[in-house]
């Protein structure tokens, strides 16, 4: 069994568990469920941004504890201060020690949008991405059927939500375009043995047809690197242990964007 499976068993215990505490009514009545979300794309267009999606990331799988120091508020707003176009903040506790109130306190916080970085499987996890402020949730196609991606998509952008798709190759991103997403992520993490290759964006960005924002994830730790991933077409990247591994990831977050500015 992979990482991903158990994640996927767990997450469906912890769905079950939530629909018994608060209602789909409770939700719709939630804090944020009536903001209108903020448009990706605009922020990752946007000249005075990086293209930089920052990731909040405690804990990972591959890395146990990768920082326990630092506060979401301190470190979302020096993202958002920094140049980020969006922030990704994790909300699964049991595998990266995320949770749901680092996404309001990220969206208490910042007015840049905010990822819910979960693993979503159920219609519920989408309603609860907006009463929780969300502005974009991520899909993997490694999790879900096809079928499970329009569904989940067209209810996120009924709630006006934007969609990542997060792909790992090329077979995942043919059987997974549909029309209610806006970017395409290709996660250069394989999610069953964690082995990283930036590779894989290079050889499928160009399979990612142009209506949608391209979004490299995982493993970019140098500006070269950006400058290359956007030559090759991309247009956002999601960093997350190159920041957070530091003892003041906002602080890491600002030197990297001031070194983007000059390659
Ligand atoms: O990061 C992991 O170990 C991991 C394991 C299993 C499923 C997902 C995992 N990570 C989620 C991500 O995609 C990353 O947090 C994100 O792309 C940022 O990556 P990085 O910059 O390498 O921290």
């Amino acid at each position: 069994m992979t990482i991903l499976d158990k994640i996927v068993i767990r997450k469906k215990e912890e769905v079950a568990q939530a629909k018994q505490v608060v209602s789909v009514k409770q939700l719709e009545s939630g804090l944020h469920f009536n903001r209108d979300p903020y448009v990706f794309k605009d922020f990752l267009l946007a000249p005075d941004r990086t293209g930089i999606v920052a990731e909040f990331k405690r804990r990972s799988p591959s890395k146990g504890i990768i920082n326990d120091r630092v506060t979401v508020e301190e470190v979302t707003q020096a993202y958002a201060a920094a140049g980020a176009s969006a922030l990704s903040v994790l909300t699964d506790v049991d595998f990266f020690g995320g949770h749901a109130d680092d996404l309001l306190a990220a969206r208490a916080a910042n007015r840049i949008p905010v990822l819910r970085k979960d693993f979503m499987i159920d219609e519920y996890q989408v309603l609860e991405a907006k009463a929780l402020g969300a502005d974009i949730i991520l899909l993997i196609a490694a999790i879900l059927t096809p079928a499970e991606i329009r569904n989940l998509s067209a209810l996120a952008k009924n709630l006006g939500l934007n969609v990542l798709l997060e792909v790992h190759d090329q077979e995942e991103l043919q059987r997974s375009i549909c029309k209610d997403l806006d970017a395409i992520g290709v996660n250069n993490r394989n999610l069953a043995d964690f082995t990283v290759n930036i590779q894989t964006s290079f050889e499928l960005v160009e399979q990612i047809p142009d209506e949608f924002m391209k979004i490299s994830e995982s493993a970019i730790s140098a500006v070269e690197t950006i400058k290359d991933l956007k030559n090759a077409g991309f247009n956002g990247f999601l960093i997350g242990e190159n920041f957070m591994k530091t003892t003041n990831p906002g602080q890491a977050m600002r030197d990297f964007a001031t070194q983007l500015i000059s390659v």
